[in-house]
């Protein structure tokens, strides 16, 4: 089952090309969209909700075109805006009360939602509070539930952690990763961090100036690597030494160190120099790749192709955790 597909969408600006010739497909479950600020990413999603018309190419969310059937994808389908739109004046209660109204439930129904809505969001002390009074993390769980009030099938949320403390971000991303497993629901989710989106996601797109660099599922970003991780109670150094004299190659990070794996042997070679030293093994993990490290290691792929330099450093800044405008 397809979620959502472009073809060859293009959005062209007076001064910039938003998107170019972007080509995707999303499946149920929960994908990320990740690309640096400017990469093109809200303009996919106002395209995806016919809210902004492409210059050339063609999309369908759950198979109705953007074209013409925009207020129908609209109806069925959840949008968190990545900036501030919450009336100051309004309790989180009146406002998605109104939210859950205007998609067409009738008034005792919109308030029945919306009490659950804010519940699972964890806003329910709060609701009659007015918003204008709501830290950063609570006025985007009302967003969050604003965009869940009327059952849709499909939620797309646009930076939903911007502005939130690591616990805040963490909380927000439990929530993404629960409405996408408990709730059925497939999520959009666009990030300029490619480590958050890790956490969360089965798929993940990534875009750079509009253009389509790597959709892939989170397991192909992430395979397991030729490489052991070992860590001992003991100072690592002599078992560093004794690895390097039974031909291992090791590289210490801190405490702990990386053994690349040549094969079955190097899992004995690590058991037997440590009962060799007599030392205490803590850990003894395969390493997996992380999403960043992937990137980083693409760079080089990415300028070979002949992208633009930009490309290097966006990637190479996401890779570093994060870029900014
Ligand atoms: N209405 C508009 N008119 C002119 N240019 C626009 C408009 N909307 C977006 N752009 C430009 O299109 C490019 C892509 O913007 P977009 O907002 O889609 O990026 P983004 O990936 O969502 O980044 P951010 O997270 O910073 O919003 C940017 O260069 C932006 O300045």
């Amino acid at each position: 089952m397809t979620i959502l597909a472009t073809e060859g969408l293009t959005k062209r600006f007076p001064r910039v090309t938003a998107l170019d010739t972007l080509s995707v497909t999303v499946t149920p479950g929960v994908t990320g969209l990740v690309g640096a600020n400017g990469a093109g990413k809200s303009t996919l999603i106002k395209i995806l909700l016919g809210l902004l018309e492409p210059t050339a190419g063609t999309a369908q969310v759950l198979g109705l075109d953007v074209a013409t059937k925009g207020a129908e994808i609209r109806r069925s389908v959840g949008y968190m805006p990545e900036h501030d739109c919450l009336p100051p004046d309004l309790s989180a209660t009146e406002f998605v009360v109104h939210m859950a109204q205007m998609s067409g439930l009738p008034r005792t129904a919109a308030r029945e939602r919306a009490a659950d809505t804010l519940r699972h969001v964890g806003l329910y002390e709060e609701r009659y509070r007015p918003v204008g009074g709501y830290s950063t993390g609570m006025k985007q769980r009302v967003k969050l539930a604003q965009a869940l009030v009327h059952d849709p099938r499909v939620v797309f949320l646009d930076e939903p952690t911007n502005g939130l403390d690591p616990q805040g971000r963490d909380d927000m991303l439990r929530l993404i990763r629960r409405i996408g497993a408990e709730f059925g629901i497939s999520v959009l989710v666009t990030s300029h961090l490619l480590g958050e989106l890790e956490r969360v996601c089965d798929h993940l797109i990534v875009i750079d100036g509009g253009k389509l660099l790597r959709s892939s599922a989170i397991g192909e970003f992430t395979g397991v690597t030729q490489t052991v991780t070992v860590e001992v109670e003991e100072d690592s150094r002599p078992l560093a030494a004794r690895l390097g004299e039974l031909g291992e190659t090791v590289s210490a990070a801190g405490r702990l160190l990386m053994v690349k794996v040549r094969g079955p042997e190097t899992y004995d070679a690590v058991r037997d120099a440590v009962c060799d030293l007599d030392m205490s093994l803590i850990r003894l993990e395969q390493g997996r790749r992380r999403i960043e490290d992937v990137f980083r290691g693409s760079a080089a792929e990415i300028d070979e192709t002949g992208q633009a330099g930009r490309t290097h450093e966006t990637t190479s800044a996401a890779a570093s955790g994060g870029v900014t405008v």
